[in-house]
């Protein structure tokens, strides 16, 4: 997977050299390529910024260096038409999800357009959908000083899923939300050694070695944990449920 970054805090992308993401990259499993926004202007104070229309606090990202810089990325691509699809972090975007991650992992080239200061002028993402797919993606309901941030979680939740980064190709198909057997449900506690710390000892089925048993306590568990934290995905499976035996009135 090939990912592009256009950003005016290049540095804030730096974890991505790090952990799990920067060995994909050393293995060559992701190609992380960092466009620095203001390389995109033309004046002596290289700005990005100006007024908003209308009014209202705060600026507007400028179109022309995003446009510009956009068409940098999409010009430096294998070209016979091949785009990537472009991600906007923003408050105002689709829940970002572990079915979205698994989407956009399976996209072979990514370009990730944060914003800063009050967004990006809409003409930019206007004119970019008119070239390439564009997924305005939430990491959730409160706001960053910047999409970074939001660059960082997205792009760390997608590469744990390209085939080869995780170590155990089965990592992730036990995780909270992972499609299948887990979807809807949060995952249940872990343990490890020692089996008596503190006084606190690990639950006694995890020591049986009876994998039916293991299995069953760990799907309770997960259960638990989902209607304790999560009621709002509780109410999805009783109305699939209830879909499913056509209870409707
Ligand atoms: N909630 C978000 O995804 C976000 C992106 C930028 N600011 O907030």
């Amino acid at each position: 997977m090939r990912i592009d970054v256009v950003t005016i805090f290049p540095e804030y992308l730096a974890p991505l050299d790090l952990s799990l993401v920067g060995k994909a990259r050393a293995r060559g499993q992701l190609d992380v390529r960092l466009h620095e926004l203001r390389e995109f202007t033309h004046d002596i104070h290289r700005t990005v910024d100006d007024t908003p229309y209308g009014g209202g606090p705060g600026m507007v990202m400028k179109p022309e260096p995003w446009s510009e810089a956009l068409d940098t990325v999409v010009a430096s691509g294998p070209g016979e038409g091949a785009v990537p699809t472009l991600v906007v972090p923003t408050p105002s975007g689709r829940p970002f999800t572990q079915e979205l991650a698994q989407q956009l992992a399976a996209e072979p080239w990514l370009a990730f357009a944060p914003a800063r200061y009050e967004g990006i002028d809409r003409r930019v993402i206007e004119d970019a959908a008119d070239r390439m797919p564009v997924v305005e993606v939430s990491i959730g309901d409160y706001v960053l000083a910047g999409g970074e941030v939001a660059v960082l979680v997205i792009v760390e939740a997608v590469a744990r899923l390209l085939p080869g980064v995780l170590g155990n190709a089965e990592s992730h198909q036990d995780d909270s939300f992972a499609p299948g057997r887990m979807a809807d449900l949060l995952e249940g506690p872990v343990y490890t050694k020692p089996a008596d710390w503190r006084g606190r000892e690990v639950p006694e089925v995890l020591l049986s070695g009876h994998h039916g048993k293991i299995a069953r306590w760990r799907r309770e568990q997960a259960f638990a944990r989902t209607l304790a934290h999560r009621p709002d995905l509780v109410a999805r499976w009783r109305r699939e449920e209830m879909d499913k035996h056509d209870l409707k009135a």
